[in-house]
């Protein structure tokens, strides 16, 4: 059976467990906290970051969590949808416009995730050791992103799911993301920015596989920054 390295609060993980859990593939989950001497990524990723899948044979290791097609060698995301093509996470290749747009979603959710993380860890410094105009930068690529989100989202005038008015890897990409925001980040007004956003938000974490996988806080042992 395949083991999946993950975070409780990563919304890069979840995307994973998303994706595992409507395909319907077993997996053990194991739960660590990349930041602590104690994880096991830097055995399987030189980037030293999870998610990582390993496969059957507790060697063979995919990580990266995006989708990027023909990026050798393969991404996570990437790879479950070659392996495990059924239920598809992406629109046909015969609709070209929407899989490449589902792609682009997830490039920014994943761009924002990026810029979030590194405003985080910017927040855990002494005040007098952060960087404002670092945590100004940040925070204004994440702002960008979230109100792209947003425009998307109004464009898809209520609709359940965002592209063709099926599931995702859009839908599963954004609600990562939002839903690591808003547990790292509560006092960020987004939800009364963007209503709309917000709205479909709450929608998608209704689904199982969403309320399954919902982020919650990880205590790091080893201090980071
Ligand atoms: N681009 C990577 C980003 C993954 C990532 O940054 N993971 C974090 C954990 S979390 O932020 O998602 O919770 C990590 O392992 N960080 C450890 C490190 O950067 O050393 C992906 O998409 O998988």
């Amino acid at each position: 059976m395949w083991t999946l390295i993950s975070a409780t609060p990563s919304p890069y993980a979840r995307k994973v467990r998303i994706a595992l859990a409507e395909k319907g593939i077993p997996f053990t989950l194991q739960t660590e906290v990349p930041w602590d001497s104690t994880t096991k990524t830097k055995l399987y990723n030189p980037l030293e970051k999870l998610p990582v899948l390993i496969l059957d044979d507790g060697k063979t290791a995919i990580y990266e969590s995006h989708y990027r097609q023909y990026v050798q060698p393969g991404t996570v995301m990437e790879w479950l949808e070659a392996k495990h093509p059924e239920p598809a996470l992406l629109p046909p290749a015969t609709n070209m416009d929407d899989r490449l747009f589902a792609k682009q979603v997830e490039v920014v959710c994943d761009g924002i995730c990026d810029a979030l993380v590194l405003a985080f860890f910017e927040k855990q410094r002494g005040p007098e050791k952060q960087s404002q105009p670092w945590m100004a930068r940040q925070m204004r690529k994440a702002d960008g992103g979230i109100q792209a989100l947003a425009t998307w989202v109004d464009n898809a005038q209520g609709a359940e799911y965002l592209i063709g008015n099926q599931l995702t890897l859009a839908d599963i990409a954004i609600a990562s993301v939002l839903g690591w925001f808003s547990l790292r980040f509560p006092e960020h007004p987004w939800q009364s920015q963007y209503i709309g956003l917000a709205m479909y938000w709450k929608g998608l974490e209704t689904r199982k596989s969403f309320a399954e996988t919902r982020p919650s806080p990880q205590t790091t042992k080893d201090s980071i920054v």
